[in-house]
């Protein structure tokens, strides 16, 4: 049974869908190219009604001080999650100016992709194991693809980490059995079209999640 985090919320019958499921986590995501972006005030407005079983993740690519800074004085977050190439350093910044626990992405195609988890691992309060986006994507995560999952089973992690890339509620039961994850997320395959979940969607992976 793996608990799940739904990323890309957007309206309040999404926020509500995911907390009657039973989803541990929220995702709102602070990325202009994305399509499930949203402004500091939308974010506020959502953060602060959300139910309290569900901690809060803002999602940032490479993100600046002013960014954080200007994103944490209007939003109420638990988590942040870095999804760009934050290096180690940088990673342990954000930990210390937001006094936030930090999840960082890590990118897997190949068997060498793994080795960044251990390095991240040694900063990081999450690791969020994801499929590496092709090099001309437009967006580093959120495009419905996955990676072998096999590279993962029998891996030791040193932090509590999540599955993502490409999950959907016909696939993730498997995903779970064969990676061992304790935890899974996922944007893409609960949505009716690019930055609009479906509730349904999200009470079928939630389901499936956890067995
Ligand atoms: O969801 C987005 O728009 C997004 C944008 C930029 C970086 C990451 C993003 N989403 C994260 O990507 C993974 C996988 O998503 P999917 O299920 O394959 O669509 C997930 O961790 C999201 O949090």
């Amino acid at each position: 049974m793996a608990q799940v985090k739904i990323c890309g919320i957007t309206r309040p019958e999404d926020l509500s869908a995911v907390a009657e499921a039973g989803a541990r986590y929220a995702g709102f995501v602070f990325f202009p190219k994305s399509p499930r972006n949203l402004s500091v005030e939308d974010a506020a407005a959502l953060a602060t009604e959300a139910p309290s079983g569900v901690a809060r993740v803002g999602l940032f690519v490479n993100p600046d001080d002013a960014t954080l800074d200007a994103v944490l004085d209007r939003v109420p977050l638990d988590i942040i999650q870095l999804h760009g190439s934050e290096t180690p350093a940088r990673v342990a910044e954000v930990k210390a100016r937001t006094g936030l626990p930090v999840m960082k992405a890590v990118g897997i195609s190949m068997p060498s992709d793994l080795d960044a988890l251990w390095d991240y691992g040694l900063v990081a309060d999450l690791l969020l194991v994801d499929a590496k986006a092709p090099p001309d994507a437009a967006l580093p995560g959120g495009n419905g693809l996955s990676f072998d999952w096999r590279l993962l089973a029998g891996r030791r992690m040193l932090k509590p980490w999540m599955l993502a890339g490409g999950l959907t509620p016909v696939n993730v039961a498997e995903a779970v059995r064969l990676t061992g994850a304790p935890m899974v997320d996922v944007s893409s395959g609960v949505e009716a079209a690019p930055g609009q979940k479906d509730p349904a969607l999200i009470r079928g992976f939630v389901t499936a999640a956890q067995g």
